[in-house]
């Protein structure tokens, strides 16, 4: 018997736009809270039932300007936990520099590479994990220079990965807006669940 694809989301309109693009008989969509701890405990819960074959956090993002816009879709290649370390007057330091473990977790190699040939249109990058939504430029601006390679912030990916634990993990983001300046009104949230259910429905096929 082939075990399904287990994909967390944080709220229940991220699980709807996932469930509404997805194979229902083989994808099995919950949502589980919003930010990293939320994200680790109701996965960690979830895949304590032994049923699941991966686990991909899906959802909508901000996307990194000049890196991800609007509406487009990025497959991440790492998360990290941007905000995971101690402030020191010469600035952040991640916790990997502490000696207290990894703020960086990367994708299912195998599991990244099906799903960018199901996905070709996609962004792959980093994804950064942040318990606060970025809303001014300066925060934005400082977190693109410490990680170049970051294409969208969001708030579970990395409390995901914890709580994957070696079972194969991906983050999958629709661009709702752009990291910066707050500007709740401004977010495309519907543009953004289209794209994420157009996605989804390559979910399967990636993984089966
Ligand atoms: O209005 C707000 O400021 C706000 C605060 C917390 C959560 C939300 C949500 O809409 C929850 C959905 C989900 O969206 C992800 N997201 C979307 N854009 C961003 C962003 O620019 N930075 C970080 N996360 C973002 C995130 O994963 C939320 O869980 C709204």
């Amino acid at each position: 018997m082939t075990l399904p694809l287990l994909v967390v989301t944080a709220v229940a309109a991220e699980a709807e736009a996932v469930r509404a693009g997805a194979d229902p008989d083989n994808v099995v969509v919950e949502p589980v809270g919003v930010g990293p701890a939320a994200a680790a405990a109701g996965t960690a819960r979830l895949l304590a039932t032994g049923r699941y074959r991966a686990v991909v956090s899906a959802g909508i993002a901000g996307g990194f300007p000049g890196r991800a816009p609007v509406g487009s879709i990025v497959l991440g290649a790492r998360s990290i936990a941007a905000d995971l370390g101690a402030e020191t007057p010469d600035g952040f330091l991640p916790v990997d520099e502490l000696g207290f473990g990894t703020s960086v977790l990367s994708c299912d190699p195998a599991l990244l590479k099906a799903l960018t040939a199901e996905l070709p249109e996609a962004i792959v990058g980093d994804v950064v994990t942040l318990s606060t939504v970025t809303g001014t430029k300066r925060t934005a601006d400082r977190l693109a220079e410490s990680y170049p390679q970051a294409v969208a912030e969001a708030m579970e990916g990395y409390g995901v990965a914890v709580a994957a634990a070696g079972l194969p993990f991906a983050e999958l983001r629709a661009i709702s807006n752009p990291v910066g300046p707050r500007d709740r009104a401004a977010w495309r949230l519907r543009e953004a669940f289209a794209a994420l259910s157009t996605a989804s429905g390559q979910l399967w096929t990636a993984c089966g």
